[in-house]
């Protein structure tokens, strides 16, 4: 098939690409590299340019009139969304828009579109399946929400096809070492806490510990990133099996606290870090646990990496790698 794969230079996308590219199928990327790394594309052609690019986006597509589209493309950081709201509903709900825009003018009638488990807010059970209310409390999760419903009313109106998958916490590398989590600025639990235990911050700061949890502190469905991936092939087929349009979730179906996480770093790395506790970061739910029965039954999707220590080791050697790298 020929996949246009927008984000693809970005951490999940680059791992999506990766199995794509070992599948054989024909890519390609279309990147800002706002985030994400051109080295970080193993397989196809990368395309850098911004879906605000109303006319490149357009020329890509004409040209390489793609099957399906894979868009991983956003601003992910919840915090971040709360200052910023702006910047996150032109970055995942207008450019959004401008891609659905560009397929069907070319007549390209599948998508697979990352959502993400920020669309309930603060669920009412736990874990949540697909059908729980929308309540996003941050503009991130509320940008996503608008995506997903932009996409609901298009396949509504004509022959276009979707799989907006709902990521929980996404975290861990490549088994392979090829790839991994980059950034400046680490925000997520698990790369910070890697990086803390590699020295490159002093401390870890635990955001809150008086939630309505068993230790207080927030918990999340932490999903590896290979497994996520293989969920983006499922999807693939299921909807070339000419699926209905669908929405699923991607999560194991239990859950860590961010102090289980802490301890599971420690111990993996052996190292001790320094830990400091500070008010609740803005946005945040108390618990975000998936119920992915619907993604494993109607897809086949067989998860393989689910074990936290697993998924923090192999974060952890990314992250050693890179350090090496930088050394050498
Ligand atoms: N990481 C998580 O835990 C998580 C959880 C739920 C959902 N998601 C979703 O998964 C997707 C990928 O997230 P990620 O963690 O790989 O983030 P990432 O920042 O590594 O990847 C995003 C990629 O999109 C590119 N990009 C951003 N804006 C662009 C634009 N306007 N035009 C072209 N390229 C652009 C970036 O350069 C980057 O390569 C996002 O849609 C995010 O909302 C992530
Ligand atoms: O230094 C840190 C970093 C995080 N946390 C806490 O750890 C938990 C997880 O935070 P983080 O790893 O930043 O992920 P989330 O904010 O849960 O968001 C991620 O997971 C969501 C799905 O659940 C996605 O939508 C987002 O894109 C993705 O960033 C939260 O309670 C944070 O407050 C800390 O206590 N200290």
């Amino acid at each position: 098939m020929r996949i246009l794969v927008t984000g693809g230079a970005g951490y999940i996308g680059s791992h999506v690409v990766k199995l794509l590219g070992e599948q054989g199928h024909e890519i390609v990327v279309f990147d800002n590299l706002s985030t994400g790394h051109a080295w970080a594309v193993l397989h196809g052609k990368l395309i850098a340019g911004d879906l605000a690019d109303k006319p490149l986006l357009d020329l890509v597509i004409r040209e390489f009139r793609p099957d399906t589209v894979l868009h991983f493309a956003a601003s992910i950081k919840v915090e971040e969304s709360v200052r910023e709201p702006l910047v996150y509903f032109y970055n995942n709900v207008v450019n959004t828009m401008n891609l659905l825009d560009s397929m069907v003018k070319h007549g390209v009638k599948n998508l697979i579109y990352s959502s993400t488990a920020a669309v309930y807010g603060i669920p009412d059970r736990m874990p949540v399946d697909e059908s729980a209310p929308l309540c996003p409390i941050n503009p991130y999760g509320s940008s996503k929400v608008m995506g997903e419903a932009i996409m609901r009313d298009l396949a509504v109106s004509s022959d276009f096809k979707f799989v907006a998958l709902r990521y929980f916490n996404v975290a861990g590398a490549d088994p392979d070492g090829q790839l991994g989590q980059v950034y400046r600025d680490a925000t997520h639990l698990i790369a910070r806490s890697i990086k803390t235990a590699t020295g490159e911050y002093p401390y870890l700061t635990i955001f809150g510990d008086n939630y309505p949890t068993p230790d207080g502190t927030c918990i999340r469905d932490y999903i590896h990133v290979s497994d996520l991936a293989s969920a983006h092939l499922s999807a693939l087929e299921y909807l070339r099996a000419d699926g209905e349009s669908k929405v699923f979730n991607c999560g194991y179906g239990y859950g860590f606290s961010v102090r289980d996480v802490v301890e599971t770093v420690k111990t993996v790395s052996g190292v001790d870090f320094k830990v400091k506790m500070a008010d609740r970061r803005a946005g945040d739910p108390p618990a975000l646990i998936a119920d992915s029965s619907k993604l494993r039954s109607l897809t086949g999707w067989t998860p393989r990496y689910g074990d936290l220590s697993y998924i923090v080791n192999s974060a952890l050697e990314w992250e050693l790698l890179l350090k090496r790298k930088l050394a050498a």
